[in-house]
């Protein structure tokens, strides 16, 4: 496995991540546990704050909330400089619970409720990524009812094919997110915009998928982004204030996965910006970037207890763990891969080939296939990288299994900043109706 943030080896043999020893982790706070290390998180951040925000101040890195998002997290992005972009009511709510300045959100989502869209207005959201026409003339009511105008973008389908896997593909036409650029609907919802007294139109958005590694397709969406925004000048005379290109830069998770860096994505996003301007003469928009992966998921790692081990002769070795798909459904939905290693014996070396199962109900329940291990037995801890994204978000109770604790951990010590799910957590909202409320004999017919 490749150690990512302040991961090491310590005396003991054990993994350490952020100077604690991963062994005391398991012991103080249980498994399957996930571990957030600090430091990878704020260092992430500050490539971004650093390549954009500093680099042309009038720029803004946005975290997508959507990758890993909890009261505390909000906090370390608070700190770190960068904005937040949310998609629902919960995560809104959630930056609000952590004070989290609300001039620098930006509500996203392809179907807010009314409620949501009040709750944003009233909240006092710096942008609201509008995805679609009801939604415009609905935020519109809701801003003239609040006596307010509320500053958007246009959610834009730029009719790009990112190369990533078709779920988590966004920028193509046939999608559910945004106005799609060839069929004409994305110039008639700026006319639209540019006609309500309550919307402020500043700009457009968009966001072609995620873990991406070819720089070229940023540098394709800007040249499409500009082309629509000098037909939207030449049109209605109105002038792009802001470019959003959403998130999607890739990360490693297996050999073979190459990412560029961080500051390459900002020199090819502002070279391609600024010569295209230059020549369509157009101004240069502030430009926004809506990271996500790239910074929570190198920062998360997912500690387990090996239980069962099950040796099919001549066929695979099934290593279960007491997680899975319950809180990391990424292998079962999208085939990702991950690396892994042996906590407790992480100076071992690898000798077996072995698969590692979650303990859910259902085959496609594997979190890796084929991977080489240390000499094993039932009790080790397993450590599987690079799941600070879309894990603990993603996470469900399928089978009734609670959702893990989550350990913020640096400077040698470990914070909970989501607490382990319990039995009674997962009775909470369970009602009995009156009738089956008396215990009865079953009755045999
Ligand atoms: C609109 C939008 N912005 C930002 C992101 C974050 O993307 P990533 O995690 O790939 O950086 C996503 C997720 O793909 C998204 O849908
Ligand atoms: N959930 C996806 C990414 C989708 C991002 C949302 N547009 C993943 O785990 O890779």
């Amino acid at each position: 496995m490749r150690f990512t943030g302040t991961m090491k080896v310590n005396e003991k043999g054990h993994l350490e991540i952020g100077g604690v020893d991963t062994v005391d982790l398991a012991r103080e706070f249980g498994t399957p546990l996930y571990i957030l290390d600090e430091a990878e998180f704020r260092k992430n951040c500050r490539e971004y704050y650093h390549s954009f925000t500093e680099k042309r101040p009038d720029s803004l890195a946005i975290y997508a909330g959507k990758t890993l998002l909890t009261t505390a997290i909000c906090r370390l992005v608070d700190e770190e400089g960068l904005g937040l972009d949310v998609v629902s009511g919960g995560e809104l709510y959630t930056a609000l619970k952590a004070n989290f300045p609300m001039h620098k959100v930006f509500f996203h989502g392809n179907n807010k409720s009314p409620e949501e869209i009040k709750l944003g207005v009233e909240a006092g959201v710096g942008r609201f990524v509008v995805d679609n026409l009801y939604e415009l003339y609905l935020l519109n009511d809701i801003a003239h009812a609040q006596k307010t105008r509320q500053a958007i973008l246009l959610r834009i389908s730029p009719g790009i094919e990112a190369h990533t896997h078709e779920y988590i593909k966004t920028g193509q036409i046939d999608s559910k997110f945004g106005f799609p650029i060839e069929t004409g609907q994305a110039i008639d919802a700026v006319i639209r915009a540019l006609e309500l007294e309550n919307i402020e139109l500043k700009g457009f958005h968009c966001h072609i998928g995620s873990q991406i590694f070819e720089l070229d397709s940023f540098a394709h969406t800007v040249e499409v982004m500009t082309e629509f925004m000098a037909e939207v000048y030449k049109n209605t005379g109105f002038m792009t204030q802001e470019l959003d290109l959403g998130g999607g830069l890739g990360i490693y998770y297996t050999a073979g996965d190459n990412p560029p860096a961080v500051d390459a994505l900002a020199e090819v996003i502002f070279n391609t910006l600024e010569n295209q301007c230059q020549k369509l003469g157009l101004k240069v928009p502030r430009v926004v970037v809506e990271p996500g992966r790239s910074i929570a998921g190198p920062a998360g790692s997912t500690l387990y207890t090996i239980g069962a081990i099950k040796d099919i002769p001549g066929i695979r070795t099934y290593v279960a763990v007491d997680g899975g798909m319950g809180d990391n459904p990424r292998p079962a939905l999208y085939q990702a891969k991950y690396e892994a290693i042996v906590a407790n014996k992480a100076n071992a070396k690898p000798v077996k080939l072995v698969s590692i199962a979650g303990k859910c109900c259902e085959s496609g329940d594997m979190l890796i296939w084929d991977i080489e291990l240390a000499e094993i037995k039932p009790g080790d801890l397993l450590l599987i990288s690079n799941t600070g994204a879309y894990n603990y978000t993603m996470s469900m109770n399928y089978n009734r299994l609670p959702r893990p604790a989550m350990v913020l951990v640096g400077g040698g010590r470990a914070e909970l900043i989501v607490r382990r799910e319990t039995y009674d957590d997962l009775l909470r909202h369970d009602l009995i109706p009156v009738h089956l409320k008396n215990r009865k004999v079953a009755q045999i017919y």
